[in-house]
């Protein structure tokens, strides 16, 4: 007789921890089972998750979550976390419009302490966390699990560094798979492969637990000063680690599978009341064979077949174009440099970091770094391209005004998922850039709607600019060409002339314009369309354009103050200019998960509502 399924039965942490351990191992198999089931769906972060199914299980088993707070970095593997804290009936949805987040999201849920998405937050927030407690005299527990590759991230060595020493219930686990996306990089990953060839450290401590429960009336006063015995004679006979140094008490490195072992140790770390780093060894993809022979492949999935670990076959996308471009540029120039954050593959970085080893570099996730990195390479001589997603770039305004702008610094920053990115959400999306590059002074902005733009922009923003100039293109790839039009290079293009009507736009949502012009031009509505390519600095003579229009209405895939619609609007009714103007952007908010398409038609973006929007107008 089968045997029935726990994961349905469990609606909160207080039913993992009424199990018998037994029965773990079986919960285990069906979290698995429900991740692999759900991912080759939905999409989402499948090998990460898998890594960390015990590693959860043994977390909600010792500790009492939502008073014992635990906080994952990035976020993208809390989907255990999520099916043993009451959300396993919603797991369907995840990702979709109005489902589950893929990430840590206080709205829905008690269980998720603080907003996730953006790497290398955890260890900051727990601490905040748990200083808040001792304040306020509650013992609970904060624990912030952080993998090893957002351990480079410069922002986990901030917190490390103020928390170390600290009184605080903090609990640091630091999983490690020694993957970031890619294979994880830089000298804490050779420290940390150091570590887990010594497993000498937890053989040790263990021989001083087994002391410890002979010793009758172990108080925490004992605890502690055991704790500093240990670490004394541990750093004698094998040197410091770095956490240690950093004041924290490193214990580890233990197997993340192990659950017996991972819950015995946490039980250990949940004693020692000052902060703790817990070294627990995982591999990423655990339990699915295809992922764990290709996790890269299965860190970030859009679905999947389960039977044979196939995905649809990736399309070319403006990643895969740009990853050419800047190899043909690299051929011809010994000085071009390509720089990632941990992104090689998905910025399409792939083929040059084989081709051109050597001015290749991914940094770790660090784009602030990444960027002063760059401003170094530029001021002695060379051409570094920086490609990052838009909404990582948001890490580094200020670099890119001190360390970039203001020393007029030659940096090409390609700006990948530019605008709506869908599933991933409101973490993720691409919608401040614009904006916030509006503000900087010395840089430019190109904003390609097809190939054949990228294609001359990269070459125009490497060669013909000074200071930092920007190309910001979408996720995916290139919307159909509208017949009759053939990209040029210039700072603008208008289609048509002679109507009263102007729409102007730029980037991906060019394409819905031009559908929407047809659809108005068989209704007799006839309107130009201005196409920006170059969004910053604004040229002047397009603004001389629009001024000849009765109604103006900029469309724009981008948050709405500092937009480029709001700044085009300024200049245009702070001239002559006599018509209407309208701004058609995305608001001031958070953009929640959606597909693009959805999303689109949700802020009128799509061609059919630009279309509306501008019949409606031209009725009244
Ligand atoms: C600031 C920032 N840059 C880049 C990313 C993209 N990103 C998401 S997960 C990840 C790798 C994380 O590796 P690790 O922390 O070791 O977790 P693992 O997937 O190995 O469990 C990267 C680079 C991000 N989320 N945030
Ligand atoms: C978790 C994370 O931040 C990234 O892995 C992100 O999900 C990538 O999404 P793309 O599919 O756009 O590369
Ligand atoms: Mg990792």
């Amino acid at each position: 007789m089968a045997s029935e399924r726990i994961l349905p039965t469990i609606h909160s942490p207080a039913d993992v921890k009424a199990l018998p351990f037994e029965a773990l191992g079986g919960l285990c198999g069906e979290i698995r089972e429900a991740l692999i089931q759900t991912i080759s769906q939905n999409g989402g972060h499948l090998a990460s998750n898998l890594g960390v199914v015990e590693l959860t299980l043994a977390l909600h088993r010792v500790f009492s979550s939502p008073k014992d707070q635990i906080v994952w970095d990035v976020g993208h593997q809390c989907y255990p976390h999520k099916l043993l804290t009451g959300r396993y009936d919603q797991f369907s949805t995840l990702r979709r419009e109005n489902g589950l987040s893929g990430f840590c999201r206080p709205e829905e849920s008690e269980h998720d302490p603080f907003v996730s998405g953006h790497s290398s937050t955890s260890i900051s927030a727990a601490f905040g966390l748990a200083k808040a407690k001792s304040l306020q005299g509650d013992d609970g527990h904060t624990i912030a699990v952080i993998g090893d590759g957002a351990l480079t991230g410069g922002l986990a060595y901030e917190g490390l560094n103020n928390a170390g020493r600290s009184k605080d219930r903090l609990i640091v686990i630091l999983n490690d798979n020694k993957m970031s996306i890619s294979r994880n990089v830089g000298s804490v990953a050779r420290h940390l492969a150091v570590l887990r060839s010594s497993p000498r450290y937890l053989r040790f401590k263990k021989g001083v637990e087994r002391f410890l429960q002979k010793v009758p009336l172990v108080g925490q006063p004992l605890d502690r000063a055991i704790v500093k015995v240990k670490s004394g004679v541990k750093s004698m006979l094998y040197g410091n680690t770095l956490f240690e140094n950093m004041g924290f008490t490193y214990m580890g490195p233990v197997d993340g599978h192990d659950l017996g072992k991972l819950c015995a140790v946490l039980e250990s770390c949940k004693s020692i009341h000052q902060p703790v780093l817990l070294h627990v060894c995982t591999v990423k993809g655990k339990g699915y064979t295809f992922a764990e022979e290709r996790p890269k492949d299965f860190h970030g999935t859009s679905g999947f077949d389960i039977e044979t670990g196939d995905a649809p076959a990736s399309r070319e996308n403006f990643s895969s174009v740009f990853g050419r471009e800047i190899c043909d540029l690299a051929s011809g120039d010994p000085r071009v440099c390509a720089v990632t954050a941990a992104m090689t593959e998905s910025t399409g970085l792939t083929e040059f970091s084989h081709t051109y080893r050597s001015r290749f570099f991914d940094v770790g996730i660090a784009e602030e770094h990444a960027i002063t990195f760059c401003s170094g390479l530029a001021k002695n001589g060379m051409l570094p391209v920086f490609a990052v997603y838009s909404t990582f770039l948001q890490r580094g305004y200020d670099e890119l005004i001190h360390d970039a702008a203001l020393q007029n610094a030659k940096i090409v920053l390609c700006i990948d998922r530019a605008g709506l990115v869908g599933e991933d959400g409101e973490t993720h999306q691409g919608v401040f850039d614009a904006a916030f590059l509006n503000t900087i002074p010395n840089v430019t902005v190109f904003a390609p709607s097809f190939y054949a733009e990228l294609h001359w922009m990269l070459k125009e923003a490497v060669y013909q600019y000074k200071g930092v100039v920007a190309v910001r293109y979408p996720r995916g790839g290139e919307p159909v060409p509208p017949q009759g039009y053939t990209p040029a290079p210039a700072s603008y293009s208008l289609l048509g002339g002679g109507a009263k009507v102007l729409l102007i736009t730029y980037g991906r949502i060019f394409a819905n314009a031009c559908k929407a012009r047809e659809s108005l031009a068989q209704k007799g509505i006839e309107m130009d369309i201005l196409k920006l390519n170059r969004i910053k600095p604004m040229d002047p003579q397009a603004l001389y354009i629009a001024r000849g229009y009765q109604k103006v209405f900029f469309f724009e895939e981008g948050i709405r103050t500092g937009g480029v619609a709001e700044h085009f609007g300024f200049s245009l009714l702070s001239g002559e200019f006599n018509g209407t103007y309208s701004a058609h952007t995305l608001p001031d908010g958070f953009i929640a998960q959606a597909t693009v398409a959805s999303a689109m038609k949700k802020y009128h973006l799509d061609a059919d509502s630009m279309a509306q929007i501008v019949e409606q107008e031209c009725e009244l």
